[in-house]
C-alpha cells in the first residue's frame, strides 16, 4: 500500500560515504551530486550532509554543488549538519538549506553518538539557532531519547529535534527491542508535547525502519546514509530508495492497523 506523499515519514538520504569512496582517488568518481540525483528521481524528499571540519568525505565543494542541485528540485529538502561552534555555520549562511541539524560532534569523531546536553549546551547554542532561524533555516538538534531534554531543546529555538538512533538498532531484533521502542516512544512524545518536530536518524536501515516509524508519533523525516549506500552498491541508488520508501510506508500502515 502506498502513502500519499504528505503523510508519510520523508526520507531524506546522507551522501557522506559516496563522498568518502570518492575520496580515495582522484577521479571524481562517485559522483556526489549524480547520487543525490538518482535519489531524488527515485523518490527521496531530500538529501543530507555531513560536512566535518577533516573533510574526510563532504568537502566544502559538495555543499555548493549539491545546494546548485536541488535548485532544480524544489519540492525536495536540503539538509545540512554539523556542530555550529565548528564550521557548520559557514555553509549555513552561504547556502541557507531547508534544515541545518546540529550535532554536538569534536572534530576528530569517529562517528556522532551522542545529542546535546542542557542546560550544559543551552547559551551557547542559543544565538546560533537564532541566527539560522533569522536566516528563514529550519534548526533540528541531535538528541538522545531523553524525555526531560525535550523542553530544554524547545527553550533554545529548536524547531524539531533528530533522535539519534544507534541504540534502537543496536538493539533491533534482540530482547532489547521492545525496551527501546517504548524509550523513542516517550522521548518523541515529550518532544511533541514540548512542541517540536521528530526527526530521526544514525544506523537505521531497511530492516530496522518499519517497527521505528510503526512505533514513534509524529516522525517527520528519517536521514539516512551508511546502510542505504551500502545496500546501493548491491541494488543501485533508485531500487534501493525504494525499498527504503518501501520500509517506510510499511511502518505507516502498521502504525495505521
Ligand atoms: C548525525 C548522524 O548521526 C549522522 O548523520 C552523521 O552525519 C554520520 O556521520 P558519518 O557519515 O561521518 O559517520
Ligand atoms: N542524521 C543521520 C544521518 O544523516 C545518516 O546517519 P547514518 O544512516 O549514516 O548512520
Amino acid at each position: 500500500m502506498k502513502l500519499p506523499a504528505s503523510s508519510r515519514t520523508a526520507l531524506s538520504v546522507n551522501v557522506n560515504k559516496v563522498a568518502l569512496l570518492r575520496n580515495t582517488r582522484h577521479l571524481g568518481i562517485p559522483s556526489v551530486t549524480r547520487a543525490a540525483e538518482i535519489c531524488l528521481q527515485a523518490g527521496a524528499q531530500g538529501i543530507t550532509i555531513h560536512p566535518r571540519p577533516d573533510e574526510r568525505h563532504i568537502r566544502a565543494q559538495d555543499v555548493h554543488d549539491l545546494h546548485a542541485l536541488l535548485k532544480a528540485w524544489p519540492q525536495a529538502e536540503f539538509n545540512i549538519e554539523g556542530n555550529p561552534t565548528q564550521n557548520l555555520m559557514k555553509f549555513i549562511r552561504a547556502t541557507r538549506p531547508h534544515q541545518a541539524t546540529f550535532v554536538p560532534d569534536s572534530e576528530d569523531q569517529f562517528t556522532s553518538d551522542h545529542g546535546w546536553s542542557f542546560p550544559q549546551d543551552t547559551e551557547r547554542l542559543k544565538p546560533l539557532v537564532a541566527e539560522c532561524r533569522a536566516l528563514g533555516v529550519r534548526v533540528s538538534l541531535f538528541m538522545d531519547p531523553i524525555p526531560g531534554q525535550m523542553a530544554a531543546a524547545r527553550a533554545v529555538g529548536a524547531d524539531r529535534v533528530e533522535l539519534y538512533t544507534e541504540p534502537y538498532a543496536a538493539a533491533w531484533g534482540k530482547a532489547e527491542q521492545e525496551h527501546q521502542l517504548q524509550a523513542y516512544a516517550s522521548a518523541a512524545q515529550a518532544a511533541l508535547d514540548a512542541g517540536l518536530g521528530i526527526n530521526a536518524g544514525h544506523d537505521l536501515n531497511r530492516d530496522n525502519l518499519p517497527a521505528f516509524v510503526a512505533r514513534v508519533p509524529g516522525l517527520a523525516e528519517v536521514s539516512i546514509g551508511h546502510a542505504l549506500i551500502a545496500d546501493a552498491l548491491e541494488l543501485g541508488y533508485a531500487e534501493t530508495v525504494r525499498a527504503y520508501q518501501a520500509a517506510i510506508d510499511a511502518g505507516m500502515v502498521a502504525r495505521c492497523s
